[in-house]
């Protein structure tokens, strides 16, 4: 017979992994051995997708190549581009994700093979497509003329431009940058395992990042951001505090707050922080932000909670002009990056993920045809 489960999988090893580890007492988070914290304002986006995707901080040949073939990545095949319309009409934005980097797949050169090499290939084209996927179903479903990606850009300044339709101010695409640094990877956390369980069949590694897709979807995860700044609209400034109590007293959970492997601060929550409050100020108006704070001194007081990475991200994506439905969005943009990563480290060490289950339903059932039952 099995053994009882353990409910969510909590503190199950389920890989081995070289490409980022977490101390969730201490509140520390590695990429392949670098602290988050010298990487954050330190590394650009894509020296970050490098060190996971090749291994290495790259040098700045290898960062000029790399660099360059993000902004060759950066084209739609015609299966995305001829849909985009109809699914921008049809689709919320994480499920267009879903469905376009899927088509993407369909005219990808090396769908056919999970050979390394291709591999490497498909990650940097999925990291390149993924904030040009985002941007053209924006245009797409707001009717808006999206300015074309800037080869002179870096993925963070030309995202910013898609999105906004203004060229960003230097500090904040340093900011949004090191957002996407802060988001780029995080051990087996649901969207990882998703890919890797996908890929750990033999399947690509598009039908891997479209299940992770899916799973960075839900508020539980991914999805948590969004939500961060939808109640963060529906709150009064002025009573914050009573309403996430009264939240709280109702059993409710405020969304940004808790982390299954997190037992103190997140270390990406601290720097999420400060941004929201330089932004905040900046623009003239930090009413969100003040009210995050109180909302976090209160979860604090009454549940013990810490905000994680979903909590600051929501008010800091708002005061860089992103709407609230594509904050999940930008975190498949960064994670893209680590999902892909992952996808090449489980095919280089392979076996496949099929775990037990303990039966619970009954036995013994004596079969009747239909006309007796
Ligand atoms: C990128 C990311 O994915 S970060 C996480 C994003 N998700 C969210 O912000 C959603 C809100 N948070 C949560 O739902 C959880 O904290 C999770 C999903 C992140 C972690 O889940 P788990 O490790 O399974 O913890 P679980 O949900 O069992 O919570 C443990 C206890 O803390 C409570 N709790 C956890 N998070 C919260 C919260 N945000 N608000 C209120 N109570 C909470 C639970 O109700 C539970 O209480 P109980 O023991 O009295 O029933
Ligand atoms: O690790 C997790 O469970 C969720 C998380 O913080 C992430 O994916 O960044």
């Amino acid at each position: 017979m099995a053994d009882k489960p353990t409910k969510g999988l909590a503190d199950v090893v389920a890989a081995s992994t070289a490409l980022s580890d977490i101390d969730g007492q201490a509140g520390r988070l590695f990429y392949r051995g670098y602290d988050i914290h010298d990487l954050a304002g330190r590394t650009t986006f894509e020296e970050t997708a490098h060190l996971l995707q090749y291994g290495t901080l790259p040098t700045r040949e290898q960062l000029s190549t790399y660099g360059e073939e993000l902004v060759r990545g950066r084209t739609l095949g015609t299966l995305a581009e001829a849909n985009i319309p109809e699914i921008a009409e049809k689709q919320a934005p994480m499920e267009a994700l879903r469905t376009l980097v899927s088509l993407a797949g369909g005219d990808d050169p090396d769908k056919d093979t999970n050979d390394p090499e291709a591999n490497l290939r498909k990650a940097a084209r999925l990291t390149a497509q993924q904030p040009i996927l985002v941007a053209r179903y924006h245009a797409a479903r707001t009717g808006a003329t999206v300015p074309d990606p800037d080869p002179e850009l870096s993925v963070a300044a030309n995202f910013l431009l898609q999105i906004t339709g203004r060229t960003p101010g230097e500090r904040e695409v340093e900011i949004f940058d090191a957002c996407l640094v802060l988001h780029a990877d995080h051990t087996m956390n649901a969207s990882t395992f998703a890919a890797r369980v996908c890929a750990a069949t033999l399947s690509d590694m598009h039908s891997a990042v479209v299940a992770a897709i899916g799973t960075l979807k839900g508020p539980l995860h991914g999805g948590a951001n969004e939500q961060v700044m939808r109640t963060l609209e529906s709150l009064d400034a002025g009573s914050v505090a009573q309403s996430v109590r009264d939240r709280l007293a109702a059993g409710e959970k405020i969304m940004g707050f808790g982390h299954r492997v997190y037992k103190t601060e997140d270390p990406r929550a601290t720097h999420l922080r400060k941004m929201s409050q330089e932004l905040g100020e900046a623009s003239g108006d930090d009413t969100y932000y003040r009210m995050s704070k109180e909302m976090e001194e209160v979860v604090f007081e009454t549940k013990g909670l810490y905000p994680n990475v979903d909590f600051y991200a929501a008010t800091v994506y708002h005061y860089l002009g992103i709407p609230t439905d594509l904050f999940t969005p930008v975190f498949s943009v960064s994670r893209m990056s680590g999902w892909t990563a992952h996808v090449i480290e489980q095919h280089a060490d392979n076996r496949l993920i099929r775990p037990d289950s303990e039966y619970i339903g009954e036995r013994d059932q004596k079969w009747k045809p239909i006309s007796e039952r």
